[in-house]
């Protein structure tokens, strides 16, 4: 976040113009592209994102979505497109004239000063009187809820605390959107874990519209309202964590969106019946050493032999060579005694699967 932010629309603007906003999408992009000399970053991006939403853009590493949030911000200008924010077109305007804030990964708080006063500093520099200052940094620290720990220097405090004092620092200025990128990267798993559930909880207390960078899908699953996946500056698909989970749109969303197996060629058509490519999820196939039982109507089912056991406590992972070709890879909950998983190792087995959890995600040869 910068300390120098303006002042926020929702102080600026008069109310009628206000209500009229309330009505457009908190952000809306527009045949958005961004392009550093040779590097194409983002290569047309169309995307509204509703107010109150926890929108998060996910992808692997370069492709394209921390360069999507800094042309929302402001730190990138479009080489074209535009960018909306509730109805206005900010796409030229600097940081510090559009009503959002940001929080990063590398929290930079001022480490001289207390935490109420890192809370407090952008009202400083706003000129908002003392007392309303104060009592508006408390609120937010009650948020984030850090209230016990104003009095204390930012070295005082552990990696998930000074996050949090970072996200009171934005939450202060009571922005209409608040862009966060990838905020929790530098937390480990446990507490990262803990935060993911918190953040969700805050932005629903505070109804701000949060749009959120990360290369983690377990992360935009567990928080997300929506999510958009980015795949080389463009996005593949935009749903809820449902849809995108289990009906990906393209073998990229599939794979990168949790594991996912593929059945391509003539093992597909030998199973499925039809060409085309297909994704079924591991954890939605059965394994049954029963070769003779019949498949059940509305089922699908492939008979291979299983090359490997991995168990990992809380699951077991098979891998199955099928006589049609291909593998497939099963993911069962460790429900019985282990001994019985790694039996199979080696078995001759059947699998079996509801038809609508194989579904086609790219056409195939
Ligand atoms: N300032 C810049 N100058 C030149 N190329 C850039 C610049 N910023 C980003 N890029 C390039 O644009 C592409 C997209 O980068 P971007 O940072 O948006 O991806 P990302 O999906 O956010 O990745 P990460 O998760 O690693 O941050 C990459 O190929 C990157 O190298």
């Amino acid at each position: 976040m910068s300390p120098n932010q303006a002042p926020s629309l929702a102080v600026q603007d008069p109310a009628g113009e206000r209500a009229g906003r309330d009505a457009e999408p908190a952000v809306r992009l527009r045949a958005l592209r961004k392009a550093f000399g040779p590097v194409t970053a983002v290569d047309g991006v169309d995307l509204d994102i509703a107010q109150g939403e926890f929108f998060s853009m996910l992808g692997p590493s370069g492709s394209g979505k921390t360069t999507v949030l800094r042309m929302i911000a402001g730190f990138e200008l479009p080489t074209s497109g535009t960018v909306e924010l509730a109805g206005r077109d900010v796409s030229t305007l600097a940081p510090f004239q559009r009503d959002v804030n940001t929080v990063f990964q590398d929290y930079a708080l001022f480490p001289h000063m207390n935490v109420l006063a890192n809370v407090e500093y952008g009202l400083r520099v706003k000129r908002v009187p003392r007392a309303q200052r104060r009592e508006r940094a408390l609120e937010a620290l009650r948020t984030v809820r850090l209230e016990d720990f104003a009095g204390r220097k930012p070295s005082q405090l552990s990696g998930g605390q000074r996050q949090r004092v970072a996200l009171a620092r934005a939450l202060v200025n009571r922005p209409r959107v608040l862009l966060l990128d990838e905020p929790l990267g530098a937390l480990d798993l446990k507490l990262r874990q803990a935060m993911q559930v918190e953040l969700k909880q805050i932005q629903r207390e505070v109804g701000i519209t949060f749009v959120f960078v990360t290369h983690d899908q377990d992360e935009a699953l567990t928080m997300s309202d929506r999510i958009a996946v980015f795949n080389n500056g463009a996005i593949e698909q935009v749903g809820s964590p449902v849809e995108v989970y289990e009906r990906p749109a393209s073998a990229f969303v599939a794979g990168f969106v949790g594991t996912s197996n593929l059945l391509s060629g003539p093992a597909a058509e030998q199973v499925i019946g039809r060409r085309g490519i297909y994704s079924i999820r591991p954890e939605k196939i059965r394994i049954d050493a029963d070769l003779a039982v019949p498949a059940q109507a509305g089922e699908t089912s492939a008979t291979g032999a299983v090359t490997s056991v991995v168990y990992a406590g809380a699951t077991v992972r098979y891998e199955v060579s099928l006589d049609a070709g291909g593998q497939l890879s099963v993911v069962r909950p460790n429900e019985g005694p282990a001994a019985d998983a790694l039996r199979l190792d080696g078995s001759r087995v059947r699998l079996v699967w509801r038809d609508e959890h194989s579904f086609r995600v790219a056409a195939g040869s």
